[in-house]
């Protein structure tokens, strides 16, 4: 029994809200973000313009970009009351895990908690934004039974946050193909996280555990997570043949292949892959070594040939989180990272102006 004539399995093609955050124009190859196309933005724009977009409206003047910045520094380093917790995470926690623990406490630490403002929503969203590098990586390190990372004040935020991985300070090229991946990670519309984080907003609650539950959302590998699944199948294998051979045997099994096929882009390429894919072309020829793309380009013959999918994001983003020298299990939390920003900007839009969702069922339960 039906209460209305309208179920779809997986809200596929549902408008679930209206938004003036951003929309994904197929057909036009645009991610349409606040009337910018972020596929042009990555080419000459940085994450932090992005975000200065996604939570003011508009591309900052360079002055105003690195107000920003300075500003979001002074939160790099967390606050000594929260450091604990972070010897508390088990060993061998998944860090998405870790982060979902350490962001939730952060709100105890939050005096304004109950405030909803959009001043205050975007206070909270800055901040996080400054502190979330030290909460990815420490997540990570904490839960390997490594020191904690400290974070470097003189760095830009893209700097600090991967020589905070990697401990040494990167090239300019790994750099600017870093803050690329967060750019292009910062907001895609209404996925799974996104519409997570609005539902649990709707209901008045605030912007941490609404973050806490796109954490959730995004560990799962048919979202987020699909970057690191993507690189446990690429280490499976070491030749071009060989990755060939195992893509056939999971299609032949009627596996998944991590890292192609999207809900809205579906039989087209996801434009930001394309960027993705180009990155790594260039971290190959810095070390002449090619390997990794010519399998990447093998299993992409393959999935069009035989499925008619093409890459999604996840599919090239993570060799090139590889090739940076990221350990695997950071690349969905450096994912969490980059999207907080247009999470935030959802969270604030659903509190500005709000109605609880509140959805109904097809019952196909007993009779009565
Ligand atoms: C940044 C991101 O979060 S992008 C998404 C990352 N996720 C992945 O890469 C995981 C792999 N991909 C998938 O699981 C899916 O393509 C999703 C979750 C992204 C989209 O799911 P849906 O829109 O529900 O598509 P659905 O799963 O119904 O697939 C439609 C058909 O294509 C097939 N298909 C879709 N993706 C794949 C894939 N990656 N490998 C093999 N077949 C696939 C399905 O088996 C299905 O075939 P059928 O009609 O014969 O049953
Ligand atoms: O849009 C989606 O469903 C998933 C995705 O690509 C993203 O969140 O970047």
């Amino acid at each position: 029994m039906r209460a209305y004539e309208s179920f779809v399995p997986g809200l596929d093609g549902v408008i679930a809200a209206k938004t003036e955050i951003s929309f994904l124009d197929v057909n036009r190859e645009k991610i349409v973000i606040r009337g910018e196309d972020l596929i042009e933005l990555a080419k000459d724009k940085t994450y932090f313009d992005v975000v200065h977009l996604l939570l003011e409206g508009y591309l900052p003047s360079p002055e105003e970009k690195n107000s920003l910045e300075d500003n979001i520094k002074k939160f790099y380093k967390l606050s000594d009351d929260v450091l604990p917790l972070f010897n508390l995470l088990p060993k061998g926690m998944h860090p998405m895990d870790g982060m979902r623990t350490v962001i939730s406490l952060l709100a105890g630490f939050d005096s304004e908690i109950e405030n909803r403002s959009q001043e205050e929503n975007k206070r909270r969203a800055y901040k996080l934004l400054g502190q979330l590098p030290f909460i990815t990586v420490n997540s990570y390190f904490a839960t390997e039974g490594l020191d904690i990372a400290e974070p470097n004040e003189t760095l830009s935020y893209s700097a600090n946050f991967l020589s905070m991985i990697t401990g040494k300070i990167s090239s300019k090229l790994e750099i600017e193909i870093f803050d690329q991946l967060l750019l292009l990670y910062s907001e895609h519309e209404m996925p799974n996280s996104t519409f997570a984080s609005r539902v649990i907003a709707s209901t008045n609650s605030d912007m941490y555990g609404a973050l806490t539950g796109a954490i959730s959302s995004l560990k799962g590998h048919l979202h987020g997570g699909a970057n690191e699944a993507v690189m446990y199948m690429l280490q499976d294998v070491d030749s071009v043949d060989a990755f060939e051979a195992l893509i056939h045997h999971k299609l032949q099994n009627k596996e998944k292949i991590m890292g192609f096929g999207h809900r809205v882009y579906m039989k087209k390429m996801d434009p930001r892959a394309a960027i993705t894919k180009e990155a790594l072309r260039k971290l190959c020829e810095k070390d002449n070594d090619y390997k990794l793309l010519e399998m990447c380009e093998a299993g992409e013959v393959i999935m069009r040939e035989e499925k008619g999918l093409y890459p999604n994001l996840d599919y090239y983003a993570a060799p090139v989180y590889w090739k940076l020298g990221i350990p695997i299990p950071l690349y969905t939390p450096i994912f969490f990272n980059a999207r907080t920003a247009g999470l935030a900007a959802h969270i604030i839009e659903q509190h500005d102006n709000n109605r609880i969702f509140r959805p109904r069922v097809e019952y196909t339960g007993k009779g009565y």
